[in-house]
């Protein structure tokens, strides 16, 4: 920062405060020492100095020191008697460094250490807080020596049980690794090690933003902390921490592997009680958020263990902790960090039994959606503001002019308008999704990837050092994992009845959405209708950020729409509700975000609405075929979770953690509040998809030749068949199933999959199985007698696609009901408005969608010239495979029932478009994309018909 290139009082006013400042202060400062921005500073910093040494005798002039500063004020709270401690002010001191005398005496010497492991002698640094000062046992007593600490910094806390078993480990030398819920208090674990001790605590953290927040409550409390990184603008603070000036230092993984040696002199003269790494699933691969620098953390163990370093006596020990880490995710943290054999696991349940967690289907791609999603939100918030008030949108002015044009750029494209709302979407496989992913021509380059999506966090993402968000008073009286704070076991069920009268009190909403661009669009949408919303992603001005989050955390901001931006490091009693709204890409990061609400212990909601109709595609990233594979596979137990109606979600959500869920229920769940749907016996369509199967995988314990029995069949299975492959072949072969979705039968593929039955045969990656191969069990199934059953209950997107489910007892019935005329009515019905609708909203979409089109691979039926094939079949009459310049893009099926003819269409991905009901009519065509093409296979259909003898042969 140069003084001098400032020359405006208010430019020097506006710096000081996005240093921190409040208003006041800096305007004071400026009028007295003129426009620089260095002596502003030195001036406000000197002044608070002194009058701090002054007020070691007198608590109230303390306190008006500390107004003094304002509200954002950095600066720890002297008690009396104690020296000064360094404060997180000190980070922005960088101005007047040269100026100002250092009053930092860092005692060089070594402290000594007692034989006894349990007697630590604590470091005589100035900087230490006088609990340190003297030498200190900690014994037998020590439980009751931490808990005065606590008192005397956090007010009135007590350690829960998980917290003291962690502290013994550390009292015991032992590396440690914990494993508790999100908002339980883990920190804690390492913070108490510093005020035990006067060693200084190493704490590694994967953002400048969650390190940054740490410090402020930690000068709050009284402790003096720093970060270390590239956030870190004061070049004097890493020599500072070095020295030992600060009890808990926070460093970036890639930081910390630059100064081991530094590190090694300070493990010398202070000494160094800890290295915490915090937010420790990003060591492991096939963790949720992976950073390739904590992997190389192995080297603590070795460069700070008492063979490399004479001096010390024991190993620095290592404690580990997260919030989400599967079984496998903990046996990798073990071992990449090369964390000793002893390595005592702390663990508690993963389980927050005051989260409502549910799940709802949306296409969440439109502002339709958006009014169908967020018209309750929109009543909760808006009506707490007078009727017809709009409320501002939180967005600096220098940025709004892009934020319009950001929109604008995206304006709701044609796909929007067109899109069904209730999820009939015929985009269902990965391929298709990728292609939704580059459909408004981005490619999938770097570029896009670090532009649309907050995928990965780098630590220099965000430089929050001039901020300041100042957290609510902590008290946490409630017991997040059920687990009260003495220790106790609780009474579980007590809690959950209380729960269970309550509903969700006001407070604040956070909607997580997968990019940049939807945080806006939707931020935007929900201010239009009086919500104080705000969008937060990593792109947007930092200043812009900060606001938010100080808005956030003040309350003055109702909805935060962010990306996973806003993740680690929230840590808010309050927030009501947390939205997901599309796929997360992992339940990890689900579990995660998710538990940012009802850190006070109360009722709060967690929902996810996501397009059950289309399976989610991974999000674009730097990956190596490996990470791909698992994030694929994190993906794919995502995308189930959401499909489960069956299970209760919480149940679902802490056994993939691993832990057994004692209650079975949590009672708040969707499912556990609806009940799963009916049970179905699906004997019928699992024994039809299982032949297919098997005939097309050449089992040869079945061999029904019927499948195989004309060459064009053969033809097109020519390579591995897929699932939408096998579900043509069931429509085609049977007339019952003739008019079935192609999404209900990927819900059963799921299910005969989970029960074994059959497995991918695919070695690529996939969310859902797309290539089913029969398994042994699958063919002994085939076996069955014909009085077993096979029932389960049907998976969200078998409901989705069945849409009146309570109106059919099974999928068949549901199949059968397009033969009955008075139920296909009605379904035409429902389709009716929807047409209208989408035509209602002009042509200007159509002619786009038409430019569109042809800049895709669809043959151009006005200039291309069609082939018709025609075969007969028993089952289904007469099959017309209609193609153009080499591919399908269609197919008619035409019988004659007792009405007269009959006909159904199905497009060139074998998708069922349309119905035809009699001889003169065109059919119902109702996918715009294969309009034109339909229209004229419908033509061809129409003089088939009437030329009796030209068809069937
Ligand atoms: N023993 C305790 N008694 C009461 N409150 C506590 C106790 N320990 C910690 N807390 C409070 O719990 C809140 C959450 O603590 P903390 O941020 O350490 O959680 P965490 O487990 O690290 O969560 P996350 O996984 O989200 O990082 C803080 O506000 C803290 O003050
Ligand atoms: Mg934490």
């Amino acid at each position: 920062m140069n003084g001098n290139s400032i020359s405006s009082e208010e430019d020097v006013v506006s710096k000081l405060i996005e240093m921190g400042f409040e208003n006041s202060i800096a305007v004071e400062a400026v009028k007295l020492v003129g426009p620089s921005v260095d002596d502003a500073v030195e001036h406000i910093l000197n002044g608070c100095r002194r009058n701090s040494h002054r007020t070691t005798s007198n608590s109230t002039s303390s306190e008006n020191n500390v107004k003094a500063l304002g509200k954002r004020t950095m600066y720890s709270s002297c008690v009396s008697g104690q020296k000064r401690q360094s404060s997180i002010l000190e980070h922005f001191q960088s101005t007047s460094r040269n100026k100002r005398r250092e009053t930092e005496v860092v005692e060089q010497s070594k402290p000594p250490i007692s034989d006894d492991s349990y007697c630590i002698k604590t470091a005589t640094s100035e900087a230490f807080l006088d609990d340190c000062s003297d030498e200190m046992v900690i014994g037998p007593g020590w439980e009751h020596k931490v808990n005065s600490l606590l008192q005397k910094h956090f007010g009135n806390f007590s350690l829960k049980k998980f917290q003291k078993e962690a502290l013994a480990a550390w009292l015991a030398n032992e590396d440690c690794l914990v494993l508790a819920a999100t908002g339980s208090g883990k920190s804690l674990c390492f913070q108490i090690p510093a005020l035990l001790t006067g060693k200084v605590v190493v704490v590694i953290s994967p953002l400048i933003s969650l390190m940054h927040d740490q410090c402020l409550k930690l000068a709050k409390h009284g402790v003096s902390a720093c970060f270390l990184g590239s956030g870190q603008p004061d070049s004097s603070v890493e020599t500072k921490a070095m020295r030992g000036v600060y009890s808990i230092v926070y460093i970036c993984p890639e930081t910390v592997l630059r100064l081991i040696k530094p590190l090694q002199t300070l493990a010398e003269n202070r000494g160094i009680a800890l290295f915490a790494i915090d937010e420790v699933h990003c060591v492991s691969k096939w963790g949720h958020d992976f950073r390739p620098d904590y992997r190389r953390l192995s080297v603590l163990r070795e460069k700070f263990s008492a063979s490399n370093l004479k001096f010390l006596k024991f190993s620095i020990p290592l404690m580990a902790l997260t919030a989400t880490a599967t079984i496998q995710v903990r046996e990798d943290i073990l071992k990449s960090l090369s964390m000793t054999k002893e390595t005592k696991i702390v663990l508690t349940s993963f389980f927050r039994p005051n989260l409502r967690f549910s799940v709802k289907h949306s296409r969440t791609s439109s502002p339709l959606s958006y009014e169908k999603d967020f018209h309750e939100l929109i009543d909760l918030y808006a009506r707490k503001g007078k009727p017809g008030e709009k409320k501002q949108m939180i967005f600096p002015q220098e940025f709004s002019g892009s934020f319009v044009s950001i929109l604008e750029a995206d304006s709701i494209s044609d796909n929007d308008l067109t899109d069904d709302e209730d999820g009939y979407s015929d985009r269902d496989d990965e391929t298709n999704s990728t292609e939704h992913n580059s459909a408004k021509g981005k490619q999938m380059s770097i570029e896009y990837l670090e532009n649309e999506v907050d995928v990965f966090q780098s630590v220099d993402d965000w430089d929050v050092a001039c901020g300041e968000f100042s957290a609510e008073a902590p008290h946490v009286d409630c017991d997040l994992n059920g687990v009260s704070e003495s220790g106790d076991t609780p009474n579980r069920v007590d809690k959950r009845d209380q729960l269970l009268k309550e509903n969700v009190e006001q407070g604040p909403t956070i909607i997580y959405v997968p990019t940049r661009k939807d945080t806006l669009k939707i931020a935007k949408y929900l201010c239009g209708y009086g919500v104080k919303a705000a969008a937060y992603n990593a792109g947007l001005p930092k200043k812009h950020l900060r606001q938010v989050h100080m808005e956030f955390q003040e309350n003055t901001i109702e909805v935060v729409v962010a990306t996973i931006a806003f993740g680690m490091g929230i840590d808010k009693l309050n927030v009501r509700r947390i939205i997901h709204y599309g796929w997360p890409q992992s339940l990890e990061a689900y579990y995660q975000e998710a538990g940012r609400a009802g850190r006070d212990g109360k009722l709060a909601d967690c929902i996810l609405i996501a397009n059950l109709s289309r399976i989610p595609s991974l999000l674009p990233s730097k990956r190596t075929a490996e990470q791909t594979r698992q994030a694929y596979k994190m993906l794919s137990d995502c995308f189930r979770y959401g499909m489960n109606l069956s299970c209760c979600r919480a149940k679902k959500l802490v056994e993939y953690f691993g832990e057994k869920f004692a209650d079975e229920k949590c009672l708040l769940c969707d499912v556990c509040v609806n009940g799963p749907p009916e049970v179905q016996d699906l004997r019928e369509e699992a024994d039809i998809l299982m032949q297919v199967i098997a005939a097309y995988n050449g089992s040869r314990t079945f061999d029904d030749a019927s499948y195989f029995d004309d060459a064009s069949t053969q033809q097109r299975f020519r390579g591995k068949p897929d699932l939408r492959m096998f579900v043509s072949e069931i429509r085609l072969q049977s007339q019952k199933f003739m008019a079935t979705d192609l999404l209900w039968w990927r819900g059963l593929a799921r299910i005969m999959e989970s029960k074994g039955l059959i497995r991918e045969g695919d070695d690529k990656n996939h969310v859902q199985i797309t290539m089913p191969e029969p398994t042994e069990l699958g063919l002994e199934f085939l076996q069955y007698k014909e009085d077993q059953t096979f029932c389960a209950h049907p998976e969200a997107d078998m409901l989705v696609s069945m849409r009146k489910t309570e109106s059919y007892s099974s999928f068949s019935d549901w199949g059968k009901g397009w033969a009955d005329p008075e139920i296909r009515h009605q379904r035409l019905e429902r389709m009716q408005p929807k047409t209208k609708q989408r035509k209602a909203k002009g042509l200007r979409g159509s002619r786009k969608r038409g430019k569109r089109k042809s800049n895709k691979h669809t043959p151009d039926m006005t200039t291309a010239r069609g082939r018709i094939a025609a075969k007969f079949t028993k089952a289904n009459g007469l099959v017309l495979d209609v193609s153009s310049m080499g591919c399908t893009v269609g197919r008619v099926l035409i019988w004659v029932a007792e009405g007269g003819p009959k006909a159904t269409i199905l497009d060139g991905r074998q998708r069922f478009v349309g119905v035809r009901l009699h001889g003169g009519d065109l059919g119902m065509i109702w996918s715009f994309k294969f309009g034109v093409i339909l229209l004229l296979v419908a033509r061809l259909i129409f003089i088939v018909v009437r030329t009796p003898c030209v068809g069937i042969r």
